[in-house]
C-alpha cells in the first residue's frame, strides 16, 4: 500500500473549476509569441489547417492573437473569421456537442483538453470514443506525464498520459494513426506544469476515406 501525503496528491479538477476558476487571459500567457514560452510550439501546429477548411467550430475560447501569429508565420496576411461559430462541448457525453447534432466534420482539432478533463485512464477511452462520433479525422495534440499546469494562481490537474497508452487507446477506438510526433522537454526552469513532453498526432477513422 501507498500512503501519499495531501500535499502531493493532485486534486482533479472538473468542469466546475474549469466554469468557476480558468482564467482564459491568464492561460493565453502561455502562448506569448515569439518569447519562447512553454506553448510556443503548440502554435507552429495549433491553426495551419485554417486554410485547409471552409469552416471552423470552435470552443469557447477567443484564439484571434493564435491565428493571427500562425498566418504571420505562414507568410499569410490575416484576413479575419468569415465566420465564427462557438459551441459548448462536454466530451463526457456520448454527443459531446449535445443537444445539437452535427454531421461528422472532416477535421477534429483537440488540443490539451483530453488530459485536463479526465480524471483516469477509463474516462479518457471513454471521452476518446465520444469525441469519435464528432469527426472522420483527429489532430490531437497534448502534454506526455503531465500532472498538473497552473494558470494564474490556480493549479489545475491534469491526466499522466504515456506515448504507450495513447496509441493503444486510439486503435481500441477504431482511430488509424497516420502520424504521431513526440518533442521532448527540453528546460526544466519553468514549473508551471510538469510535463515531460508534447505529443502530435494525426489519426482517421477506419470508415473514413
Ligand atoms: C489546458 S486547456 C486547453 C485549451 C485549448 N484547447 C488549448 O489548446 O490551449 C483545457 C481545456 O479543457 C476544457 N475542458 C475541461 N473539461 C472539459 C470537458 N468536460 N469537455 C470539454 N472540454 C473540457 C477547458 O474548458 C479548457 O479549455
Amino acid at each position: 500500500m501507498c500512503r501519499l501525503r495531501a500535499s502531493t496528491m493532485a486534486e482533479f479538477t472538473g468542469g466546475d473549476d474549469y466554469q468557476a476558476e480558468f482564467d482564459p487571459k491568464a492561460y493565453l500567457g502561455y502562448f506569448k509569441f515569439g518569447e519562447d514560452t512553454l506553448g510556443e510550439e503548440y502554435l507552429n501546429f495549433l491553426l495551419s489547417a485554417c486554410e485547409s477548411f471552409k469552416e471552423i467550430i470552435l470552443e469557447a475560447f477567443d484564439w484571434t492573437p493564435v491565428v493571427k501569429y500562425v498566418c504571420e508565420l505562414e507568410g499569410n496576411r490575416y484576413r479575419g473569421w468569415k465566420k465564427q461559430i462557438v459551441l459548448k462541448c462536454d466530451v463526457h457525453k456520448s454527443n459531446p456537442l449535445d443537444p445539437i447534432v452535427l454531421p461528422p466534420a472532416d477535421g477534429l482539432v483537440s488540443s490539451l483538453c483530453l488530459e485536463a478533463a479526465c480524471k483516469d485512464l477509463t474516462t479518457y477511452r471513454i471521452a476518446l470514443k465520444n469525441i469519435s462520433s464528432l469527426l472522420k479525422h483527429l489532430v490531437l495534440s497534448g502534454d506526455l506525464s503531465c500532472s498538473f499546469y497552473m494558470v494564474g494562481p490556480k493549479r489545475f490537474s491534469c491526466l499522466v498520459l504515456k506515448e504507450e497508452f495513447l496509441r493503444e487507446a486510439l486503435s481500441e477506438t477504431g482511430f488509424i494513426i497516420q502520424e504521431f510526433e513526440v518533442l521532448v522537454r527540453d528546460d526544466n526552469i519553468d514549473d508551471s506544469s510538469d510535463f515531460s513532453g508534447k505529443v502530435f498526432i494525426l489519426a482517421r477513422k477506419e470508415e473514413a476515406i
